[in-house]
């Protein structure tokens, strides 16, 4: 571990506690247990995984959210291994202190058990990344089971799963009414089947809730109000660079303009002649 970070002024409990080391699955457990919330956001690089890591966020998912917000596809459902791969890899060499969560795409890990653990194992051998998400609950338990059962640590994904976008016929809320106790039992499966984790995406908030007070692992909450263990945000819906967003998303700055803005001034001040200045140029 390198002394020239500075540590975040403050750090989350959770990654403060972890003095300098990557932060791992006992530490996530711990922290349900201590009844600290904690926040988690995505990134797909290495400089945005540098300034989330020292800005103390304790978990960064590479997302496959990637499809959209870096190859501009209009759902998840293109994106593949091949894809996801070198920006894991990008986002564990820009982190230190981060556990790396890589998402595993459509198509990757529903068709078996020994696709799900090749593309798992990939993940873990080529990217360094140090644990897996997948979307779904009893459906796809064997496959949780079988990378539990080989060391991988799995985070679940229940609710709102965007790889269903065509089954659900857009992105809406999910898991009102009677599907909130299928959510329940999915939730309780992905926990005895070893899952250290479930993401909770666009659910009712008391469905949040109870879900969050029955498991004794933590839950993550995207768009599922703030009885949750812990957030998680596309990154460039947190910092306001996407220009349309979902109601559970609060912009905690807003990139757009300021990029916007920052592209504007430069392109005037090349057309103008006034950049490059004398200080900009070698003599
Ligand atoms: N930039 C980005 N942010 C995300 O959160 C995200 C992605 N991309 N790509 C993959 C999925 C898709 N997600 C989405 C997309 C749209 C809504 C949305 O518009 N929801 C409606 C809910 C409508 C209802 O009431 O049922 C909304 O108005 O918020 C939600 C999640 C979440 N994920
Ligand atoms: C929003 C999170 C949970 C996700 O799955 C993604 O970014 O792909
Ligand atoms: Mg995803």
């Amino acid at each position: 571990m390198s002394s020239s970070v500075a540590p975040s002024s403050r750090p989350t409990a959770l990654y403060g506690g972890t003095s300098g080391r990557r932060v791992t699955v006992r530490d996530i457990a711990a922290a349900k247990e201590r009844h600290e919330k904690w926040p988690m956001l995505t990134a797909y690089d290495a400089l945005t995984a540098r300034i989330f890591d020292e800005a103390g966020i304790p978990v960064l998912l590479v997302g496959d959210s990637a499809a959209m917000v870096v190859y501009g596809y209009d759902s998840t459902i293109p994106v593949t291994v091949d894809d996801l791969i070198p920006l894991t890899a990008a986002v564990v060499r820009g982190s230190k202190r981060a556990m790396v969560v890589a998402d595993l795409p459509f198509g990757s890990y529903q068709t078996g058990v020994p696709e799900a653990l090749s593309a798992a194992t990939r993940f873990l051998k080529e990217t360094g990344a140090h644990a897996v998400k997948l979307e779904g609950g009893r459906r796809i338990l064997p496959q949780v089971e079988a990378m539990v059962a080989a060391g991988i640590p799995v985070m679940g994904h229940l609710g709102l799963t965007p790889q269903s976008v065509n089954a659900f016929g857009g992105y809406r809320v999910q898991g009102r009414g009677q599907d909130g106790d299928e959510l329940m039992a999915d939730a309780k499966a992905l926990q005895a089947a070893g899952a250290f984790s479930v993401v909770l995406e666009c659910v009712p908030e008391d469905l949040a809730a109870r879900v969050t007070a029955s498991l004794a692992i933590p839950t993550i909450g995207i768009g599922g109000g703030n009885q949750t263990d812990a957030q998680v945000l596309v990154w460039q819906d947190m910092a306001g660079l996407t220009p349309r967003t979902a109601k559970f998303v609060k912009r905690f700055a807003d990139m757009n303009t300021l990029l916007s803005e920052a592209a504007r001034s430069y392109a005037d001040e090349v057309v103008s002649g006034v950049y490059p200045a004398p200080e900009h140029t070698y003599r």
